[in-house]
């Protein structure tokens, strides 16, 4: 703020300044000495007071500095502290493997057979029909051991259903039906005392349509391609998500077993949750060689492939890793975490402050990880109103995958359908958006294996079906969107190709996401 006080001092002038506001600050030419000193006296205090309101100003500026919130809205992967509180989850993931692969292998539901010895009998006769693509199996090799191997991980049901219930909030609301697995489409661990699940359901695997991408609009739905059949069955099973309502602080609980040391004075022994016998550890321990035998059965591997589940490529997947998670002290890595699954449901907030060494010390973020499934979408616009930024993440490789909400919607198109949603909406005009193409390794390795975009997406036409090209093509189709239908033509789009479980690349990408968020923000309040 300017002061009065600068030409105090300043020798009588003529008062042929041009300035008019200049002209009026001059003293007036016949004052006596009082007056002069009465205005001295009153220019010093005004003075005074406006230095004290520069300080109030300057505090006031520092304070709002100090507090400033940048808010921004994503819904990547979450990270968290408490890696311990992970461990039930990560559980729970294997657990969820371990269920897919014996409903992979189980023998076809037969209305007619229902027992143990129907299934030595397909030992020896005509192989369980469940394989879909044309190709069934010719001889016993092929039949893997269901009955085996589900008597010997059978103490897993007892475990599945008590880190479930741990997971749940039993004094809580409806959302707590989303913690359970249920057993539709999954052999149903417990349903039966012969070992044979009751009635599995296995119309996810065999002559599903799968929906084609239709852009930037239309949900028309076509067959699926013979060449790239059901990894349907992967995602029309997982309506089994687990999913913890966010109201319900399952880290706390999850924290159980606290690690002290030493156990005893001086004896420099850990203790921990591996003491406890009631611990899933042990149950998981003991049925982890099992585990690792059926996941290396070449028979098994067999029936997976025939099925097209690349286990591998979906979430939470720690089957190559069974020994050192049923370890009894296993301790989750970072990688552990971010591999893990967790369905968000609800918004999810996080609020950091930027360390002391940051050029934009003083900042706290505000983070809001809101959940992507269709349930979850109206819990959004709330957040609308206030927020700096938008991190979009479009899972791209899931352009053969369809909806667990909604089996006849390709993931893709939701993802772009929701794009345009969130870019077109006025309230967010102003917002800046930086979009992932997220799950680029999976991509990858789909179409290394042989999946074929254009089967799924047939104005794809003859392009190549290299990662570039197919990358290249997404990149461009959500640019366009934004470009035809985002009502502020001026607004710079981000987008990055990314696999965020790579937390190096992830890292240098999010820096650029950060500084360009505080930059746009800060330039906006004038600070910079
Ligand atoms: N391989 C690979 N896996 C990823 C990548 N990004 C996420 N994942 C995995 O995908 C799974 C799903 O991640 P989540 O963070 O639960 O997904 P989300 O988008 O938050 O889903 P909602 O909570 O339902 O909205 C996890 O198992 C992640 O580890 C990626 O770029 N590559
Ligand atoms: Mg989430």
């Amino acid at each position: 703020m300017a002061t009065q006080g600068d030409h105090l001092s300043a020798p009588r002038r003529r008062r042929s300044i041009s300035d008019p506001l200049a002209a009026a600050l001059l003293p007036p030419e016949d004052e006596s000495p009082e007056q002069r000193a009465e205005r001295l006296r009153a220019e010093e205090e005004a003075k005074k007071r406006s230095q004290r309101i520069d300080q109030m100003l300057q505090e006031s500026e520092r304070q709002r500095r100090k507090r400033k919130t940048v808010k921004l809205l994503h819904a990547p992967a979450a990270f968290h502290a408490e890696r311990i509180a992970w461990r039930f989850v990560i559980y729970l993931n294997l657990l969820r493997s371990v269920r897919r692969i014996l409903d992979a292998i189980a023998p076809d539901p037969d209305p007619h057979m229902n027992g143990l010895e129907e299934v030595d009998e397909f030992e020896d006769t005509e192989p369980p029909a469940i394989i879909i693509g044309g190709s069934r199996p010719s001889s016993a090799y092929n039949n893997p051991q269901f009955e085996n191997y589900h008597r010997r991980l059978a103490p897993l049901i007892e475990l599945e259903t008590r880190l479930i219930q741990q997971l749940s909030d039993t004094d809580d609301n409806d959302d707590k039906e989303a913690t359970h697995l249920p057993s539709s489409g999954s052999v149903t661990w417990s349903s039966s005392g012969n070992g044979i699940p009751t009635s599995p359901d296995y119309g996810g695997d065999t002559g599903r349509t799968l929906p084609k991408i239709n852009i930037p609009s239309g949900s028309r739905s076509s067959p699926a391609s013979p060449t790239t059949p059901s990894t349907t069955s992967i995602s029309s099973q997982s309506h089994t998500e687990l999913a913890v309502p966010t109201s319900f602080n399952w880290r706390k609980r999850f924290a159980l077993g606290k690690i002290s040391s030493p156990k005893y004075e001086h004896s420099g022994e850990l203790q921990g949750w591996w003491e406890d016998p009631d611990d899933p550890v042990h149950v998981l321990n003991r049925c982890a060689p099992v585990i690792i035998e059926m996941w290396r059965d070449p028979a098994v591997k067999q029936r997976l492939s025939e099925k097209w589940l690349r286990l591998e490529e979906s979430s939470g997947f720690y089957l190559d890793e069974v020994e050192r998670i049923a370890a009894k002290m296993y301790f989750p890595t970072d990688e552990d975490v971010l591999k893990a699954r967790l369905k968000t449901t609800g918004v999810v907030e996080h609020t950091f402050t930027m360390g002391k060494n940051s050029e934009f010390r003083g900042v706290d973020w505000k983070i809001y990880d809101v959940g992507g499934a269709r349930p979850q979408r109206h819990a959004w616009a709330p957040y609308f109103d206030d927020v700096n930024a938008i991190i979009f993440l479009a899972p791209i490789s899931a352009f053969d995958q369809v909806l667990a909400e909604d089996p006849r919607i390709n993931r893709l198109e939701d993802s772009l359908h929701l794009w345009n949603s969130v870019i077109s909406n006025k309230l967010l005009s102003e917002v800046n958006i930086i979009l992932f193409l997220n799950k680029c390794d999976l991509l990858k390795a789909k179409l290394e294996s042989g999946v074929r975009l254009v089967h799924h997406m047939p104005a794809y036409r003859d392009r190549p079906n290299d990662y570039d090209s197919v990358s290249n093509y997404f990149r461009n189709k959500f640019g366009a969107v934004h470009q035809s239908n985002s009502p502020n033509k001026s607004r710079d789009l981000f987008i990055h190709l990314t696999s965020v479980t790579d937390t190096r690349r992830t890292r240098v990408i999010i820096y650029n996401v950060r500084d360009m968020v505080l930059t746009g923000n800060l330039k906006s309040s004038a600070l910079m």
